[in-house]
C-alpha cells in the first residue's frame, strides 16, 4: 500500500534539507510530504546541483509515490533567511511549528507517520524555548505520561530507560514505576509494530558489573531486581539485570529481541558503533508513528554533497513498515 508520510526538515541550517532532497532523487514507494521552507529547500537543492520540483500539499489528491527529483512540500514560513552551516535561534519557532503540524496531520490522518530530520537542541534551548527532543516534545504534544526512545538497526535493537537527562540526574530517574512503564510499552509495541509475539527483552543494570551484589551500587537490589521480578510475573519475558558491558555481546544478543539500556551513552553508543548512518529512531508508546535518523545536525556537512541520507532511507522504510503494522 502506498502511504502518505510526512518528513520534517529539521534544523534548517543543517543537514536535514539536505536529506531531503538526496531521498526525491531516489525512487520511493511513499508519497512523502516534507514539513519545511519552500525557498530553503530549493536553495540548498542548487547548492548542492541536485534538480528538486515541490508539490504543494493538497489533502484532497490520491496519494502519489515521490521520487525522480520531486517531494510534496507543506510550506512553512522561516522567521530568518537562512545560511547552511549557521546556527541561527530566530529560526527555532519554525523548526518547533514543523514538529507541530506533523503531529497534527498525523493524528488528523492527514499522514500515516511522521520521519524527522535533526534538530538542534541546544538553539531552540537559546531562543528560550525548553526542549529537550523530539522524544519528549511528542510525548508531550501527545499527551501521554510514558514514551520510549529505540534505536534499530535490522539486527539490533536497543531501547533506553532514561533520554535526555544529564548523566548526575540518571540515577535517581531509575524507579520501578518507570522501568515499568518503559519496559511494557516495549513489550506491546515490539508485539504491535514488529509482529514478535513473545519478546524477549535483555536488561542492563545501572552500575558497572550490575551492581556487583551491592558492592558497587544498589540500584540493581533495591530498584530494578524486584521490578523485574513483577513484570515477569505480567507474562513478559526479561532477563537481567545484566552487567552492560557483557550484555551487549552474541552470546546473550543471539537470543533476544531488544536491549533494554538504563541511560542513553549506556545503549546508544554501542548501536552506532554497529549501524551509524543505517539505523533509525523510533518513539514508541505514541498514539502516532514517528521514526528519526540515527544523527544529528552535522552543521559542518550542511550544502556540501558529502552527507550520507542511509539513516533517513532506514527511518523512511522503519516507518511505512510500522504504519503497516498498527493495530
Ligand atoms: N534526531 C535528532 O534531532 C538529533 C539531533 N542531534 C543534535 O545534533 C546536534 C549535533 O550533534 P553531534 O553530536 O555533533 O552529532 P552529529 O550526528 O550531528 O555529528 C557527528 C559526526 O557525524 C557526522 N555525520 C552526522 N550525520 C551524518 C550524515 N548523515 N552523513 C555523514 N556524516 C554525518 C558529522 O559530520 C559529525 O562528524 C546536537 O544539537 C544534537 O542535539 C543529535 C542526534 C539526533
Ligand atoms: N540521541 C538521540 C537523539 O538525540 C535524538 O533524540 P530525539 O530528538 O529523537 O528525541
Amino acid at each position: 500500500m502506498t502511504l502518505r508520510l510526512a518528513i520534517t526538515a529539521g534544523e534548517p541550517a543543517g543537514i536535514g534539507p539536505d536529506l531531503c532532497i538526496q531521498i526525491a532523487q531516489l525512487p520511493q514507494e511513499h508519497e512523502l510530504v516534507v514539513i519545511a521552507n519552500a525557498d530553503l529547500l530549493h536553495q540548498r537543492a542548487a547548492e548542492l546541483g541536485l534538480p528538486l520540483t515541490l508539490q504543494v500539499f493538497d489533502p484532497d489528491s490520491p496519494i502519489r509515490a515521490s521520487g525522480n527529483g520531486t517531494l510534496t512540500i507543506y510550506p512553512v514560513a522561516l522567521r530568518t533567511p537562512v545560511i547552511a552551516g549557521q546556527l541561527d535561534a530566530r529560526n527555532s519557532d519554525y523548526v518547533l511549528e514543523t514538529l507541530r503540524l506533523a503531529a497534527a496531520g498525523c493524528l488528523d490522518g492527514r499522514w500515516q507517520g511522521i520521519v524527522t530530520a535533526p534538530v538542534h537542541k541546544g538553539i531552540i534551548n537559546e531562543a528560550g524555548i525548553a526542549f529537550s527532543g523530539h522524544t519528549e516534545y511528542f510525548r508531550d504534544y501527545c499527551g501521554v505520561e510514558e514514551v520510549v526512545m529505540m534505536l534499530a538497526t535490522t539486527d539490533l535493537r536497543v531501547a533506553l530507560v532514561t533520554t535526555h537527562l544529564p548523566l548526575r540526574a540518571v540515577a535517581d530517574a531509575i524507579t520501578p514505576d518507570r522501568i515499568s512503564r518503559v519496559v511494557r510499552i516495549l513489550n506491546h509495541d515490539l508485539k504491535q509494530y514488529f509482529g514478535i509475539a513473545d519478546p524477549r527483552i535483555l536488561v542492563a543494570g545501572l552500575n558497572p558489573h550490575a551492581g556487583e551484589d551491592g558492592h558497587l551500587g544498589r540500584e540493581e537490589l533495591d530498584i530494578i531486581n524486584p521490578t523485574l521480578a513483577q513484570l515477569r510475573a505480567e507474562g513478559i519475558d526479561l532477563i537481567g539485570p545484566l552487567p552492560a558491558d557483557t550484555l551487549f555481546t552474541p552470546k546473550h544478543l543471539q537470543h533476544a529481541d531488544a536491549a533494554l539500556a538504563m541511560y542513553h551513552d549506556q545503549g546508544l553508543p554501542v548501536l552506532k558503533f554497529h549501524g551509524f548512518g543505517r539505523a533509525a529512531n523510533i518513539t514508541l508508546g505514541l498514539p502516532l508513528v514517528r521514526t528519526s535518523v540515527d544523527h544529528g545536525t552535522a552543521l559542518d556537512l550542511a550544502a556540501t554533497g558529502k552527507t550520507d541520507a542511509g539513516s533517513l532511507n532506514t527511518a523512511i522504510a522503519v516507518a511505512a513498515h510500522m504504519a503497516s503494522n498498527r493495530t
